[in-house]
């Protein structure tokens, strides 16, 4: 059992009309791992993300989580496994007419009814994880700093205990000590919690910080995969451009 892979995409492929945004991409995320997929703007890692999260149909190949195929499965068996996601939004993607506890509650009201007494409590459980205390729980997201909007949005991720948790961009709009504060936070949760986490992200900060393994996308390709310890000395020549913020280089 301990070899089947969390995630697994085997040559998954997609494309809008004549262009090719996903050629032939596979990878697998080990349970427990940290798992990030790095590339510049427009080289696919959205559309990899759409596709695991069933918010896309990939034109070809298959995704796998805990070896089941995804792909295949009528709606219904999907939910199931989808249940099994938590997501942290780019921009945190809040409801701004809900309070903090309501947002952070949202995904266990669906389906699974819980009383008001015992959301509350949940929501102030796991927003203790993220560091901060009771006193936000009445709170309107806009009423708190992006710093801690983030937080909420961490804490929303995975009130439902998920087994897996998507990060888009976690550290985007953040100054680099509040993203230095994410991305701890991102480790604790992801060791504590034993979460499976797969992240994309340019902030290389953010990479060396979160991840035990990296895949880079170039132009909807693969083009190195490794630990987070070889980023540096990786042999790669988009890898070496992008780890280094160099214009010139494979990537024009
Ligand atoms: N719904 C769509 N229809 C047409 N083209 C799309 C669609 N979604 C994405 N694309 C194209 O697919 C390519 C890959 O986009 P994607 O959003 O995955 O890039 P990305 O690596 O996430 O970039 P960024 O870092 O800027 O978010 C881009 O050329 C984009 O224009």
């Amino acid at each position: 059992m301990a070899d089947i892979p969390k995630i697994e995409l085997r040559g998954v492929s997609k494309s809008f009309g004549a262009k090719a945004v996903l050629r032939d991409v596979s990878f697998a995320v080990a349970p427990g791992e940290a798992f990030t997929i790095i590339g510049g703007s427009g080289s696919g890692k959205s559309v990899t993300l759409k596709c695991i999260l069933g918010l896309m149909e990939a034109d070809a190949g298959k995704i796998f989580v805990d070896g089941e195929e995804i792909t295949a499965m009528k709606p219904a068996e999907r939910d199931r496994v989808r249940a099994k996601f938590g997501m942290l939004f780019q921009g945190g993607a809040l409801f701004d007419s809900l309070s903090v506890w309501r947002n952070v509650t949202f995904a266990l009201t669906q389906g699974r009814l819980k009383g008001g007494g015992e959301l509350r409590k949940i929501a102030e459980e796991n927003l203790e994880r993220v560091g901060l205390g009771a006193e936000v729980l009445d709170l309107r997201p806009s009423e708190l700093s992006g710093g801690m909007q983030k937080r909420v949005a961490l804490a929303r991720a995975i009130a439902h205990r998920p087994e897996i948790v998507f990060f888009d961009e976690p550290t985007t709009g953040l100054d680099p000590i509040r993203a230095d504060i994410i991305n701890k936070l991102i480790v604790e949760l992801v060791r504590d919690l034993g979460i499976t986490a797969v992240a994309i992200t340019h902030d290389m900060q953010s990479v060396e910080k979160i991840s035990d393994r990296v895949a880079m996308l170039y132009d909807g390709a693969i083009v190195w995969t490794g630990p987070t310890a070889d980023l540096r000395h990786s042999g790669n020549s988009h890898v070496d451009q992008f780890v280094e913020g160099r214009s010139d280089g494979p990537a024009e």
